[in-house]
C-alpha cells in the first residue's frame, strides 16, 4: 500500500477496555494492522492516558505517522492514583457513559477537513466494550470484537445463562462457597468444557445476589457478541481447538490470532518501537540481574495488574519462597496488598537477600523469555499464561478472579503445564510446589510439555502457513471489506 496517499488509507479505530491486560494485546494488534497499511486511532481513557504519560514519558503518546492516540472519559470520578481502578465499577461506567463520547470522537475523526485523517472504515473494540457496536451500526461499518482472554474463558462465560436457568447460581447461601458445592461438575456435554466444575467457571457466579451486576454484565456482553462482524481471540487453534470450534457454532466468525506478541515481532517498522502500554514504570534492572543467573534457575513471581492479596497472604508467599531455597524474582505492584503498602518481614529480606530480587513492575515478556527463568508463579491472567506458554515456562497457578480460574484449570488438567495452589495460600504448600516446579519430577514433565506448546505457538504464527497467521489475513480482509 506504499503509494496510497495518507487520506485514502483504511482507518481502524481500536478501543481497549481500560485495564492493563486489555490495553497490551490491543496495542500489539494496532501495530500489526498499522504494518498492513491501516491508519490507526487508538482510544485510551483520560485516566490511563495520564498514567501512560507518567510511566512512559511526556512524548510517549504523540504517535507516529498514521498512528494516533485519542481519549475519552471513563465516567468514573477523576483520580490521579497510580493504581488499577475497580473493575466492576469500570464495567458499569464504560457501559453507561462511554457511548456518547465515543460517537463524538468518531464524528470528529470523520470530519476529514479538520481532522486530517481518513474517514473511519472499521472498529476493533474490546468485547467487554460492546456498547461500541451501536456506533459502528450507525455508521454502517464493520466492527470486530476482541475478547482478550482465552477461548476457554469466553466459552465458560457463555454458559452463564444456562447456569442461571438450571439453578446453579445464584448460590442459596454463603455456605455454598465452602461446602464442596463448587466442586460440582457442570458441563459434560459442552465440547471443550468436558469435566469442568463450577469452581473453574469465571468467578462472578459465586454470588448469592440475584441482581449481581457482573453476572448481568457478562450476560449482556456475551449476547451482544453475536452482532459483531467477527470475534477475535489472542490464542491459537492448536491450543484451544475444541473451545474455538464450539464458540464458532453460535457466534459470528471466530478467529484465533495469537500469540499476538509473536506476530508483533514480525512488524519491521522500527518507528513503532517507541509505542508501549505499561501503566507502571518498568524496572529494567531485572534483566541485568537475570543475566547473572544460571539457565532455568529463577522462579518468577508476578500476579498481574489487578490481583490484590491480604498482608497475611503476602507473608505466606514470602516464607514459602524463602523456605523453598530457590532463587526468585518477585514483582510486588505498589497496589498489590489490600489496605496498606506491602510490608515484608526484615527476617525474610535478610534470609533471601543473596538469592532474590524484588521490584514494582517489570518488562514481563522479556523476563519470561529470559533463559534463566525456570518457572512462573502466576495468577493465571490470560496474557501471563500465553506469554509463559510462548516462552516454554511451566507455572504454579494462584487464580484470583474472573476467567483466571478457567485458565488455571486448563493449564493444570488439559495442557499439562500448571499446578494449582489453594486460594487459602499456606507457606508449606508454596514451598513444596515451588520445589516441585524447579527441581521435581513433575516440574520436569511440565517443562517438556511447555516446550512443546511453545513450538506449536511459534508454528501458528509462521509466515503464510501458521493457523494464526492465516486467521490474521482473514481479519485483514474483513476489515477492508465494506459491511
Ligand atoms: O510486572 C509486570 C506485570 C505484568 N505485565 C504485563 O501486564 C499484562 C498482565 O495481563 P494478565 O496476565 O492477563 O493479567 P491481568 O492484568 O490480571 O489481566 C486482566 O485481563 C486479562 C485479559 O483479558 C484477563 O485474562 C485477566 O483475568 C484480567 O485480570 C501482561 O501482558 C504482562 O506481560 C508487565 O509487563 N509487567
Amino acid at each position: 500500500m506504499g503509494s496510497i496517499s495518507l487520506l485514502e488509507k483504511p482507518h481502524v479505530v481500536l478501543i481497549p477496555f481500560p485495564a492493563q491486560g486489555h490495553i497490551n494485546p490491543m496495542l500489539k494488534l494496532a501495530k500489526i494492522l498499522h504494518s498492513k497499511g491501516f491508519h490507526i486511532t487508538f482510544v485510551n481513557t483520560e485516566f490511563n492516558h495520564r498514567r501512560l504519560l507518567k510511566s512512559r514519558g511526556p512524548d510517549s503518546l504523540k504517535g507516529v505517522e498514521s498512528f494516533r492516540f485519542e481519549t475519552i472519559p471513563d465516567g468514573l470520578p477523576i483520580s490521579d492514583a497510580d493504581a488499577t481502578q475497580d473493575i466492576p465499577s469500570l464495567c458499569e461506567s464504560t457501559t453507561n457513559t462511554c457511548l456518547a463520547p465515543f460517537k463524538d470522537l468518531l464524528a470528529r475523526l470523520n470530519d476529514i477537513v479538520s481532522s486530517n485523517v481518513p474517514p473511519v472504515s472499521c472498529i476493533v473494540s474490546d468485547a467487554i466494550m460492546s456498547f461500541t457496536l451501536e456506533a459502528a451500526e450507525e455508521l454502517g461499518i464493520p466492527e470486530v470484537l476482541f475478547f482478550t482472554a482465552s477461548a476457554c474463558g469466553f466459552l465458560a462465560y457463555t454458559q452463564y445463562a444456562k447456569l442461571i436457568e438450571e439453578g446453579y447460581t445464584p448460590l442459596k447461601d454463603a455456605s455454598y462457597l465452602t461446602n464442596g458445592y463448587l466442586d460440582t461438575i457442570i458441563a459434560n456435554e459442552i465440547p471443550g468444557l468436558e469435566g469442568i466444575r463450577l469452581k473453574d467457571i469465571p468467578t462472578f457466579i459465586r454470588t448469592t445476589n440475584p441482581d449481581e451486576y457482573m453476572v448481568k454484565f457478562v450476560l449482556q456482553e456475551t449476547e451482544r457478541a453475536r452482532r459483531a462482524s467477527a470475534v477475535i481471540l489472542n490464542t491459537f487453534e492448536e491450543l484451544e481447538h475444541d473451545c474455538i470450534k464450539t464458540l464458532s457454532s453460535f457466534l459470528p466468525p471466530v478467529y484465533a490470532i495469537g500469540p499476538l506478541h509473536f506476530l508483533q515481532k514480525q512488524v519491521k517498522d522500527k518507528s513503532l518501537e517507541i509505542l508501549g502500554s505499561n501503566l507502571w514504570k518498568e524496572d529494567q534492572h531485572c534483566l541485568e540481574w537475570l543475566d547473572s543467573k544460571e539457565p532455568n534457575s529463577v522462579v518468577y513471581v508476578n500476579f498481574g495488574s489487578i490481583t490484590v492479596m491480604t498482608p497475611k497472604q503476602l507473608i505466606e508467599f514470602a516464607w514459602g519462597l524463602a523456605n523453598s531455597n530457590q532463587t526468585f524474582l518477585w514483582i510486588i505492584r505498589p497496589d498489590l496488598v489490600t489496605g496498606d503498602n506491602a510490608i515484608l518481614p526484615p527476617e525474610f529480606l535478610e534470609a533471601t537477600k543473596e538469592r532474590s530480587l524484588l521490584a514494582d513492575w517489570c518488562p514481563q515478556e522479556k523476563v519470561l523469555s529470559h533463559p534463566s527463568i525456570g518457572g512462573f508463579l502466576t495468577h493465571s491472567g490470560w496474557n501471563s499464561t500465553l506469554e509463559s506458554i510462548g516462552s516454554g515456562v511451566p507455572m504454579i497457578c494462584w487464580p484470583f478472579f474472573s476467567e483466571q480460574q478457567t485458565n488455571c484449570w486448563f493449564s493444570c488438567t488439559k495442557w499439562g503445564i500448571g499446578m494449582e495452589i489453594d486460594s487459602d495460600v499456606k507457606r508449606d504448600e508454596v514451598e513444596i510446589l515451588v520445589k516441585e516446579l524447579m527441581i521435581g519430577e513433575k516440574g520436569k514433565e511440565m517443562k517438556e510439555k511447555a516446550m512443546e506448546w511453545k513450538k506449536l505457538a511459534q508454528d501458528s504464527t509462521k509466515y503464510s502457513h501458521g493457523s494464526s497467521y492465516k486467521n490474521l489475513e482473514k481479519l485483514n480482509q474483513l476489515l477492508l471489506s465494506p459491511k
